[in-house]
């Protein structure tokens, strides 16, 4: 049996491999300079004595859109903290599902209340928005000077859009505000109003995903300070520059292409890495091979894929499952005819509605969008016209899983295993 304790082994600091901003906050960012020294100079006005500029920070997933505004008003926080006439208040806050701008301006609220009165807040319950609105300039008032906010995945505020049309032109006396707004949801942005867009986006700084070889350096860094006996060469921050006992040389290359194939994507990139070395841990390993890193993607990929079929709709599942018969009759690729049969009796069994072949051939499609299934666009021969012919994406054994989860249809699954 494995017992816990003595397996270090690989890691020096286990943390420092979560991609999780919270419990890492890289100092260094050299990959993104330009987005960086970009955000610098909109909040440059500040230690001039004037105020600083709205900024909107666009960009896909884990390209350190967080990570460098956080550095950047840390930067600024400290630079403030040794001048005598600056009042400098930095509040953060995450849009994430919050629907309304009444949550975000209720967290601001919080926020700005521990600020002033150095204490817990309870979050407002009743005001309308704008009583809020009012509390908060109120609050921002009494603290005065120059104020930053951060409001992180904007895309998040999907009601209305009132927080993100009257912050960054809120006008309070004796206060200075500046918004920094983030979001990496390309329609959201492409959808901003106007207005809004000219008044949040007065400077925006766009984020674009890393190649390889930038991931490689980011990998390299994250692993000098997680792993043991891993360091850099000549002190020179670089991939090419990474000596260790701990991670055989192609780990790192491998982990940053696969990442990099993909979406670019750092989060993505570090879990890889990480999850790599918990593998080797797991095999009693001292070094990380390239076999760790192809295994962790299998089990990453498992993972998403799990999730999504887990969270479709029952006509999704079930429109899944007559392709996995189909499938296990071997009979894959099969066209939308022959799976709408398939579909018109598991509905029957499953006692829910059958939809017109139409709606049921959307929710193929549906599931070829999301990765689930293959669609294959084939000629039924000549003057016939095309027809699309289906098969599955994924391991048929995970969807039994997952679908099988689901109470409705697990009686169907059962039968199929
Ligand atoms: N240039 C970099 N150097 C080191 N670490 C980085 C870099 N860029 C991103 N990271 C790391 O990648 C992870 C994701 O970064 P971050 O949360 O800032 O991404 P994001 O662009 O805000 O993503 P999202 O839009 O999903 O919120 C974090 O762990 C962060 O430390």
């Amino acid at each position: 049996m494995e017992s816990f304790g003595g397996e270090q082994g690989i890691y020096e600091n286990v943390d420092i491999l979560d991609p999780e901003p919270d419990t890492y906050k890289p100092t260094e960012l050299p990959e993104r300079e330009d987005e960086l020294s970009r955000i610098h100079s909109a909040l440059r006005p500040i230690t001039l004595g004037g105020s600083p500029r709205n900024i909107l920070v666009y960009g896909p997933t884990g390209q350190g859109k967080t990570v460098g505004v956080n550095l950047k008003t840390e930067q600024l926080l400290q630079w403030a903290a040794g001048e005598d006439d600056i009042t400098l208040t930095v509040l953060r806050v995450s849009c994430k599902g919050a629907g309304k701008s009444w949550n975000v301006l209720a967290d601001l609220v919080k926020k700005v209340r521990e600020v002033r009165y150095n204490k817990t807040v309870e979050k407002p319950r009743g005001p309308t928005k704008v009583e809020l609105f009012e509390m908060l300039s109120k609050d921002l008032q009494a603290i005065g000077g120059m104020v930053i906010i951060v409001l992180d995945e904007i895309d998040g505020i999907q009601e209305d859009s009132y927080v993100l049309y009257e912050l960054p032109r809120a006008s309070i006396e004796k206060v200075s505000i500046g918004v920094i707004g983030i979001t990496n949801d390309y329609q959201f942005h492409e959808n901003l109003d106007a207005d809004i867009r000219s008044s949040l986006g007065s400077r925006e700084v766009v984020f674009s995903p890393y190649d390889a070889n930038q991931l490689r350096d980011i990998l390299a860094r994250r692993a000098a300070h997680a792993l043991r006996d891993t360091y850099f060469e000549d002190g020179i921050k670089d991939s090419q520059h990474l000596q260790s006992e701990v991670l055989s040389g192609d780990v790192i290359p491998l982990c940053a292409a696969l990442a990099g194939q993909d979406t670019g994507d750092a989060r993505q990139a570090i879990h890889l890495l990480s999850t790599a070395c918990d593998l080797a841990l797991d095999d009693g390993r001292e070094a990380v091979e390239e076999v760790h890193v192809r295994n962790a993607r299998e089990e990453i990929q498992e993972e998403t894929i799990g999730k999504g079929i887990r969270g479709e709709t029952t006509q999704r599942k079930i429109a899944l499952l007559t392709v996995l018969e189909a499938d296990l009759a071997g009979e894959t690729p099969e066209g939308t005819t022959q799976l709408y049969r398939r579909y018109k009796r598991l509905t029957k069994l499953v006692g829910t509605d059958t939809y017109q072949q139409g709606t049921f051939r959307e929710k193929l499609n549906d599931l070829v969008h999301g990765n689930i299934l293959e669609g294959d666009r084939h000629g039924r021969g000549r003057g016939r016209g095309m027809t699309n012919l289906y098969s599955l994406a994924v391991d048929p054994t995970l969807v039994i899983d997952k679908v099988g989860e689901d109470a409705r249809l697990s009686e169907i699954t059962e039968q199929l295993e």
